[in-house]
């Protein structure tokens, strides 16, 4: 509900950043934040002033202070997931009073972003988180969206799974089928979920090629830009550590360039053999909405939008899809 929002512009001064700029579309290697001589950087004087101001504004851009250079972290973070050099998402912050308020605004972001790629498109792709995020979708299956959403085009997919048999209690998709799914009419056939049946590796890569077939057929959008997978919309949640999806602070698989689902056995949140989208397929999305909830959250979420460099790694900082990027806090999150 609007009403009950309220954006970040008076704790971080970020709060819709409208960004973007006239960068190279190309993807380079990771790693630096000032940014040797290149041929491909952009000459300071072609970007636009305007632009600098609010990149500057958002914590983007700066003055490295030891070295005296201007740093353009969004170059490292678009680099970061591949996603093209410039072309970053716009970005809004909202915080509401309650959970109950989130749920609505939330349930309403959803509608309408089915009801536009269904008119664009003709089908609906939307990626799901496990954990918390599924009980904020609640409000999905009450009136108007229970009958409003033309359910029978969504196509539902996980960015991240426990490789778990589909009944068992630590099962992403049993959460969500259970509180979510079997709530709605969609078509179970739409519904992609893990082969719970493979090892860790196996799950992934048989994901991956499911995924690719799917892009094939025009059931998930292909991005012009990175030539990946562009699932409409990605739902986030974030651990309190900052993590999403599986994608776990100074875990090797945050850097993942080649694979874009990938397993891991060691995850530091129990179980420990997952599978997970990769940066590259995250950021090559349209949307990503990051819900997050509860006291516990607020540190990450501080760090993520506050303006340190230090925060360039942590994983929830590292999204960046191409179009929009929507922060959906409760009060308790936010501070
Ligand atoms: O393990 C996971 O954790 C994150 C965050 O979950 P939450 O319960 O703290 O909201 C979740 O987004 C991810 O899908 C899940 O596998």
């Amino acid at each position: 509900m609007a009403s009950s929002s309220s954006t970040f512009s008076s704790m971080f001064s970020v709060s819709l950043c409208s960004l973007s700029s006239s960068m190279p579309k190309d993807c380079r290697p990771y790693g630096f934040l000032v940014s040797p001589p290149q041929p491909n950087v952009v000459p300071e004087r072609l970007i636009n002033k305007n632009s600098f101001r609010l990149r500057r504004a958002c914590g983007v851009v700066g003055q490295d202070s030891t070295s005296n250079k201007r740093y353009d972290s969004s170059r490292t973070k678009a680099l970061m997931g591949c996603a093209p050099m410039g072309a970053l998402p716009k970005k809004k912050v909202e915080v509401f009073e309650t959970e109950e308020d989130m749920a609505m605004s939330l349930a309403k972001y959803i509608a309408d972003l089915s009801s536009k790629f269904i008119k664009e498109r003709g089908l609906f792709s939307i990626v799901l988180s496990g954990g918390t995020l599924i009980q904020s979708l609640r409000k999905l299956v009450e009136p108007p969206y229970i009958s409003s959403i033309e359910w029978s085009k969504w196509h539902v997919f996980w960015v991240d799974e426990r490789v778990v048999r589909e009944h068992h209690v630590d099962s992403n998709y049993r959460v969500a089928f259970d509180a979510f799914l079997s709530r709605v009419p969609i078509l179970l056939a739409n519904v992609h979920n893990i082969n719970d049946a493979l090892s860790a590796e196996s799950a992934a890569d048989e994901y991956e090629t499911r995924i690719k077939n799917l892009a094939y057929k025009k059931v998930v959008d292909t991005s012009s830009v990175t030539g990946l997978p562009k699932f409409d919309l990605i739902l986030l949640g974030m651990g309190p550590d900052g993590h999403v999806a599986s994608l776990f602070p100074g875990h090797p698989a945050i850097w993942e360039k080649q694979k874009w689902v990938t397993s891991i056995t060691d995850s530091p949140k129990p179980p420990p053999q997952r599978i997970t989208f990769t940066f590259p397929l995250i950021n090559s999305s349209s949307h990503v909405a990051l819900v997050v909830c509860g006291a516990g959250q607020s540190t990450a979420v501080r760090t993520a939008l506050g303006k340190s460099k230090i925060a360039d790694t942590l994983p929830v900082k590292m999204v960046s899809p191409e179009q929009q990027l929507n922060w959906f806090l409760d009060k308790n999150a936010a501070f």
